[in-house]
């Protein structure tokens, strides 16, 4: 296992939050101990779904968050989205490869604006899309589910694929973040992190597992995710 295994990081996804109450969701989930916000944007062209944009960004930096938010584009096209999200104060913005035209210029844009730049594999995407771009990449995202939807299944394949991209990022020297999405749970999280992740994105698993003793809080889950990875 590398050594940035060590520092794990937990990112609920906030698709699976209560937007009636958004500011609020994810400061109750920051202060139960989770380390990055999760920012799922879908166009209902890319995916089959329609989410949240760069408005709900900026608004989450007013009210006061100051965590990284992972901006993850789910789509298309990419490039004209890319300038909102910095503008908008996300930290890392990802996009799927075969959804933009021009790969190497749209991680150089997120470059340039100051944000770490990523790129999302979809179960059956090859990461041969990293040929060539690597020195370019801040963080690699597997989703271990078909992009769109919330609480769908762990697809087991991409533990072998995680186990490829952890080989890829260690030779290449740098400092990229593996981050998985899709159907992370409290007992799968240990096997995941033993494939190589470092990131996990967790949306159901967290937001529908409130403490009972309070339910503006996440501590449990968190601290379950938090036990199962110390022993991974
Ligand atoms: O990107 C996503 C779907 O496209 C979500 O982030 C992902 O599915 C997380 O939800 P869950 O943890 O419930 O599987």
């Amino acid at each position: 296992m590398s050594d940035s295994t060590t520092d794990f990081q937990i990112a609920p996804s906030i698709l699976s939050a209560d937007f009636a109450r958004l500011g609020a969701e994810v400061d109750d989930v920051l202060a139960s101990g989770a380390d990055i916000v999760h920012f799922d944007v879908m166009d209902n062209h890319y995916v089959p779904n329609l989410t949240i944009g760069p408005m709900v960004c900026e608004a989450l930096r007013k009210h006061g968050v100051t965590a990284p938010i992972d901006a993850h584009l789910m789509v298309k096209p990419v490039d004209r989205l890319i300038g909102d999200f910095i503008d908008a104060g996300a930290s890392y913005i990802t996009f799927h490869p075969e959804a933009s035209e021009h790969i190497d210029r749209s991680l150089q844009l997120i470059r340039d604006g100051g944000c770490k730049a990523g790129l999302v594999f979809n179960p059956a995407t090859p990461l041969s899309y990293l040929d060539y771009v690597m020195d370019k990449v801040d963080m690699v995202l597997l989703m271990s589910v078909n992009p769109g939807f919330g609480g769908q299944s762990f697809i087991p394949g991409t533990l072998d694929k995680l186990r490829e991209a952890r080989r890829r990022i260690d030779a290449s020297g740098r400092p990229i973040r593996l981050e998985i999405d899709g159907g992370v749970k409290v007992d799968n999280i240990a096997e995941i992190a033993r494939a190589g992740a470092d990131t996990f994105v967790a949306g159901s698993a967290v937001f529908k597992a409130r403490n009972e003793a309070d339910p503006n809080r996440y501590d449990g889950v968190i601290a379950d995710f938090r036990r199962a990875l110390a022993e991974a």
